[in-house]
């Protein structure tokens, strides 16, 4: 079974937040399980493309609306990441070195589906599935039913994964001249409110979606900017597949980027000594509870709350807890968070990989108050690290975080995103860190849950060749 994947990112050449994580990871645990599946992104321009060899297996050109542009597919020569990575380059439009936020961004991503496809069908590149990532592969599924340029592809599957239905790729009907010629009287298919939505006509005509969490499947129906209605019609074809961990990359017990490596038998000593560490870079107290939140600072991560919050525990709580902060994105919120100039509390804006890891390694506890989270990493690299997650309880977050009431149960969960709510829930963890013998036993719970990869790729292989042979019994 040969499966593409095509995202706007993978670990470690190019990640902003969690869809990296997973399309650096789900291919290599698929591959292991026996089918042959390889990555297709745009070619970036950074450090991962500077320093591994790459080799041209593709010069080609295609058009995009009257322009013609040429393209090259490289390939990263040793599959180190555990899978064959291609890469799609175009002079001008994808040899960039961010990932997003351009103004041209409708007319990178449109270019990129579209040398996708021309490869793919130049080569014979052997693809069984077609598995789309978000928006900006969600044209794809719509262009192998409905243009003729790529009718050999008809009869390939399609699978799209939303991570973030919050974000749809919108473009005007004034770009539809971007696209190859396609059959007119299938166009209403490409449309949602009046604009070309990418994610809306992935889901219309892939073969069948999937949400990274149950929960997520149930809340799009309900919540997914503007796309609630679709998500109702389109039930039939949707399945949850909740996310895994990539262990080669998290694991307390084997990670490079941390002070020192522990595992469930030294859990206690373990995160002490990263914690005393991080705590003498930071000018933070290790005697008391750290609580920490790593994220993208934007609403749906709740983050906005954040400041107001760690105003009044510090207040309410004086010399209880202390807060370590790590994030990026909104201005407005950066700076407030930014501003907050209070003793225990220590705020990094930017990205730092490797710093998140020595905070998973040291944190008591992750906060995470999100708004909407499909699944949410965080929480379950939190959980591999000993580090209780305080969370919301909305889609991902509710299907992996039990409430350390309930039996069997390890993490803080509270229902509502309001100040009382969100102090209540960093009260019980000030709480539970006074109790040191009950939090170990919840750090050793935790780490031995089995939050990996095996499983849910797995249940993508099943999708997969339900798919495949529902289109054989067809022909
Ligand atoms: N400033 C920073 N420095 C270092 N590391 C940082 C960082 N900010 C974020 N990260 C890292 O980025 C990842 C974020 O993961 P999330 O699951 O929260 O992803 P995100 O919301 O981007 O993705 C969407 O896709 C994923 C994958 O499906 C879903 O889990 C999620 O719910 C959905 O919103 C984690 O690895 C985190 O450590």
């Amino acid at each position: 079974m040969n499966i593409l994947h095509l995202s706007a990112e993978c670990y470690p050449v190019a990640k902003v937040g969690g869809l990296g994580d997973v399309v650096g990871a789900l291919p290599k645990y698929q591959n292991k399980l026996g089918i042959y599946a390889s990555v297709v992104l745009p070619f970036y321009d950074r450090k991962f493309t500077q320093e591994n060899a790459l080799e041209q297996v593709y010069l080609g050109s295609a058009e995009l609306g009257q322009k013609t542009f040429d393209f090259e597919v490289l390939k990263e020569t040793h599959d180190v990441l555990g899978f064959p990575l291609y890469l799609i380059k175009i002079p001008g439009l994808l040899d960039r070195s961010e990932v997003y936020s351009y103004p041209d961004e409708t007319e990178q991503f449109v270019a990129y589906q579209i040398a996708v496809l021309e490869w793919v069908i130049k080569t014979n590149f052997k693809v069984d599935v077609f598995h789309c990532h978000d928006h900006h592969s969600g044209l794809v599924p719509f262009l192998i039913q409905h243009s003729r340029k790529f009718n050999a592809l008809t009869r390939v599957a399609s699978v799209c994964t939303i991570h973030n239905g919050q974000y749809q790729g919108w473009m005007g009907w004034n770009k539809f001249y971007y696209l190859p010629e396609v059959d007119l009287s299938q166009t209403g298919l490409l449309d949602w409110g009046g604009c070309i939505n990418p994610l809306a006509a992935a889901v219309k005509c892939c073969w069948a979606y999937t949400t990274v969490s149950p929960s997520y499947l149930e809340e799009l129906k309900v919540n997914s900017n503007g796309l609630e209605f679709l998500f109702e019609l389109e039930q039939h074809k949707g399945i949850g597949i909740i996310n895994g961990i990539d262990t080669d990359v998290w694991d307390p017990a084997t990670d490079a980027m941390i002070v020192s490596n522990y595992n469930q038998t030294n859990i206690k000593l373990g995160k002490e000594a990263n914690k005393i560490a991080i705590c003498e870079e930071f000018n933070l107290d290790a005697k008391k509870p750290l609580v920490t939140f790593i994220g993208r600072m934007v609403l749906e991560k709740g983050a906005d709350k954040l400041a107001e919050l760690i105003e009044e525990c510090l207040s309410q709580f004086k010399n209880e807890v202390s807060f370590l902060i790590l994030g990026s994105g909104d201005k407005v919120i950066e700076e407030e968070i930014n501003n907050l100039k209070l003793a225990d509390c220590a705020v990094v804006i930017g990205y730092n990989e490797a710093l998140s890891h020595r905070i998973y390694a040291s944190a008591d506890f992750i906060l995470m108050p999100s708004r909407v989270e499909p699944c949410g990493l965080n929480q379950l690299y939190a959980l591999k690290y000993g580090t209780v997650p305080i969370v919301r309880s909305t889609g991902g977050l509710k299907d992996s975080v039990i409430d350390f009431d309930e039996e069997n149960g390890y993490g803080i969960r509270f229902e509502e995103l309001e100040l009382t709510q969100m102090i209540q829930a960093v009260k019980r963890a000030i709480d539970l860190f006074k109790n040191q013998k009950k939090l170990n036993q919840l750090r050793q719970l935790m780490m031995g849950l089995d939050f990996s990869w095996d499983q849910s790729a797995q249940q993508y292989i099943n999708l997969y060749a339900n798919l495949i042979s529902k289109k054989n019994d067809s022909i």
